[in-house]
């Protein structure tokens, strides 16, 4: 019988079968499950990464400024726990303490006291702009901490913290003549390297005594770059202003404090030549408005996450003619119609109102309200009447209204007594008691008698000006909900608030101003005055830190109070060019101006703005006025700093006045260039002859080089 073969499977034992088919299952299980795991991992990082987007810094790992990411905790030690003790000073957007790392290294640590748009947006400029600046002229700004809702800037720290509060604090007397002309220098050197030392060139746009730090010997550094811009030349074609810019690289080398040439450490800024690359994140503002640009600017673009800014940087020929003219950099990304909204056309004619009038908060009811098709720069944000909202006078005046108050000022009552019977002016009325028909009085002698100063001469001018009122409330909108709109879901987070009533003092502010303030000074009346008040049109009321005296204190005659800190929509009021003034075009020219204002106000030891309780003194309420009228009579040292007596150099004091209104002349293309400012103050160069409006009679005796250095050798 033939044996039959059965199959080799069925001869295999089935201990082996079994162990083939658990192994391959095994291994099927296995791979399937590194497959899941794999694609749950990726999924994980992908969905991570989308959540934190908005948390992380908006730089990208290439980050080219080399900024120290701190922890939280970190910087929570350094300042024993963000204690109120160690506060050296508060701004419009956040309070700044001092702090010390673990490495022994003294910081000054700036968190931001609430996270909005205009506090993210000032967190980014700050980060982008001075974080990709190095230079002795400029604070630097060591790293930061984005965590949370947490905002915080570290910087190095100025053991003499800033001009204001040297000018006006308590350090009264440790600012000598020497020392406010070096600052004068120093700030301008600052300025040259930030105009001409970069390229693309850096505008402040906020110069301004708190923004100028003071080291342990007392040199001057810029700080504050939150309203920052970077003009981006090409951009725009030709300059508005016929600024020999090209010369910047060749005039300007990297120097020192002494002034000396430096060139071994180049800053980031520094010209083409000299950094290959530019190292300014910064661009990241000229992109987002350049949709239409093609060429790169050399600006080493930075991958923005956060606010969905746009950070590609291009700065070419190709652009509208529309936008020819030289205009802001904006940091937001507005479209090509936003542009022609959003920047009003540049007019000779209107720049050429006197600057008082911007002053003139003042000048608010006395505007001709007819209509015209041209808006000007600031004008109409402090002419808004007629529409039944507040206007920027009505602020000003509620807030020199609250400052004037008998029971908290020593010198109300030795005052008063000076003021006219005429003005019905009832000053014995307690403030509080005159909430509702005193108060304006009161105020509307303030104004009327300041307008009587400072507005003589612009009357005539105006009446044939017709200009059409423009709401605040109509710009802000302009300006923010097309950049809001483009933020999605931000937006949504946004408007949730504004409804819930969170603080946005930007949103309707008029009436939020008012109403708060209207609260705030009813129950300040009760206990007094609130001597830290201080008007911020950007930011609305801030409260003064105790600790920072800069802003509360006299200075000079009776009670003078600063306006020179309240921070406008864009730059600061008493310091913003005319030309700009809260929205329009932000060039050199601007900052120059503002240069002009500080250099007053530090030969001065004055405020911009004083408010005087005594009529007899309104000539000299208005810093800048004030100066031209002493100019006009050929005695401008009266201006110097009484306390000073006659311990200073004349010659310089008068080179700094006759400059300082150079700087301060309305037309923006006739102020002196940042360059030749420096070398006018290095005495390296003559200050240009003074228009005939600020010239004494017999024509000026302006100051020269030759006669400059003559004196120098005699001293
Ligand atoms: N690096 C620093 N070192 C020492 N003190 C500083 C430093 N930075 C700021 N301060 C102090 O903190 C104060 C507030 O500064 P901050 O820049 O926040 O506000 P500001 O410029 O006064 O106001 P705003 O932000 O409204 O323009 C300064 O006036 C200064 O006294």
């Amino acid at each position: 019988m033939p044996s039959r073969h059965l199959p080799a499977t069925t001869l295999r034992p089935p201990s082996f079968l079994t162990k083939t088919r658990i192994l391959f299952l095994a291994l099927t299980i296995s791979a399937t499950l590194v497959i899941i795991s794999s694609i749950i991992y990726f999924l994980y990082h992908f969905w991570h990464s989308l959540v934190n987007r908005n948390k992380t810094i908006p730089f990208d790992s290439s980050d080219p400024l080399k900024l120290e990411r701190f922890q939280y905790k970190e910087l929570k030690n350094a300042t024993s726990d963000f204690d109120a003790a160690n506060v050296i000073g508060k701004g419009g957007s956040g309070t700044v303490f001092r702090g010390i790392l673990k490495c022994g290294k003294l910081i000054a640590v700036k968190r931001l006291d609430a996270l909005n748009l205009q506090s993210e947006r000032e967190f980014q400029n700050e980060l982008q702009i001075l974080g990709g600046l190095r230079s002795p002229f400029l604070v630097t700004l060591l790293g930061y901490c984005v965590e949370k809702n947490n905002r915080i800037l570290v910087y190095e720290y100025m053991p003499n913290r800033s001009l204001q509060e040297s000018l006006f604090g308590e350090g009264l007397l440790s600012l000598g003549w020497e020392r406010r002309f070096e600052i004068v220098l120093d700030v301008a050197r600052a300025l040259e390297f930030l105009h001409l030392g970069c390229d693309p060139p850096v505008i402040h746009g906020d110069i301004k005594p708190s923004n100028i730090l003071l080291d342990f010997d007392y040199r001057a550094k810029i700080s504050d770059f939150g309203l920052s811009r970077i003009k981006v030349e090409g951009e725009f074609g030709v300059d508005m202003f016929s600024q020999d810019l090209g010369k910047s690289q060749e005039l300007w080398k990297s120097q020192d404090l002494s002034g000396n040439l430096a060139a071994e450490t180049p800053a980031i800024g520094t010209p083409v030549e000299s950094a290959s690359e530019v190292d300014f994140a910064l661009a990241l503002q000229a992109s987002s408005s350049s949709k239409n640009s093609k060429k790169s600017c050399k600006v080493k673009a930075l991958n923005l996450n956060s606010v969905n800014y746009n950070a590609n940087i291009a700065c070419e020929s190709d652009v509208k003619s529309s936008h020819a003219k030289g205009k802001e950099v904006s940091s937001v990304d507005f479209g090509g119609d936003d542009w022609n909204n959003r920047f009003v056309p540049y007019d000779d004619e209107l720049s050429s109102i006197d600057h008082s009038k911007e002053l003139n908060i003042i000048a608010c009811n006395g505007v001709d309200d007819a209509e015209d098709t041209k808006q000007w720069g600031k004008d109409w944000w402090w002419k808004q009447d007629g529409s039944g909202e507040l206007c920027s006078k009505d602020y000003v005046t509620e807030w020199i209204g609250s400052q004037i108050c008998p029971s908290s000022n020593p010198d109300w009552d030795d005052e008063k007594k000076s003021i006219p019977e005429k003005s019905d002016l009832d000053v014995s009325t307690p403030v509080d008691k005159s909430e509702n028909a005193d108060e304006p009085r009161l105020q509307e002698f303030m104004f009327e008698n300041l307008n009587k100063g400072f507005e003589k001469r612009e009357s005539k001018g105006r009446k044939n000006r017709k200009r059409k009122p423009r709401k605040m409330q109509e710009w802000w909108k302009e300006e923010h909900l097309a950049e809001i709109s483009k933020k999605g879901s931000k937006l949504k987070n946004l408007e949730t608030k504004w409804k819930k009533g969170f603080k946005m003092p930007r949103f309707d502010l008029g009436k939020w101003l008012y109403f708060h303030r209207r609260k705030n000074f009813r129950e300040q009346s009760q206990d007094g005055c609130d001597q830290n008040g201080e008007f911020s049109f950007r930011r609305g009321w801030k409260k003064k830190n105790p600790h920072s005296v800069g802003s509360d204190v006299h200075s000079g005659d009776i009670f003078s109070r600063e306006l020179s800190s309240t921070t406008s929509m864009r730059g600061t009021l008493c310091y913003v060019a005319p030309e700009y003034g809260g929205c329009g075009y932000l060039m050199e020219k601007a900052d120059i101006y503002s240069l002009g204002v500080l250099i007053l106000v530090v030969v001065s030891g004055r405020r911009p703005l004083h408010v005087l309780a005594s009529p007899m003194k309104l000539e000299k309420a208005n810093l800048i006025s004030w100066c031209r009228q002493l100019a006009q009579a050929g005695n401008i040292l009266e201006l110097v700093d009484e306390r000073l007596k006659d311990e200073y150099n004349k010659d310089q004091a008068n080179l700094c006045i006759n400059l300082a209104l150079s700087c301060l002349q309305k037309m923006p293309e006739l102020r002196p260039e940042i360059g030749e400012i420096v070398k006018i103050l290095r005495g390296d160069m003559d200050l240009p002859p003074l228009p005939f409006e600020f010239s004494p009679s017999p024509p000026s005796k302006l100051y020269s080089r030759s006669r400059r250095k003559r004196t120098a050798s005699a001293d």
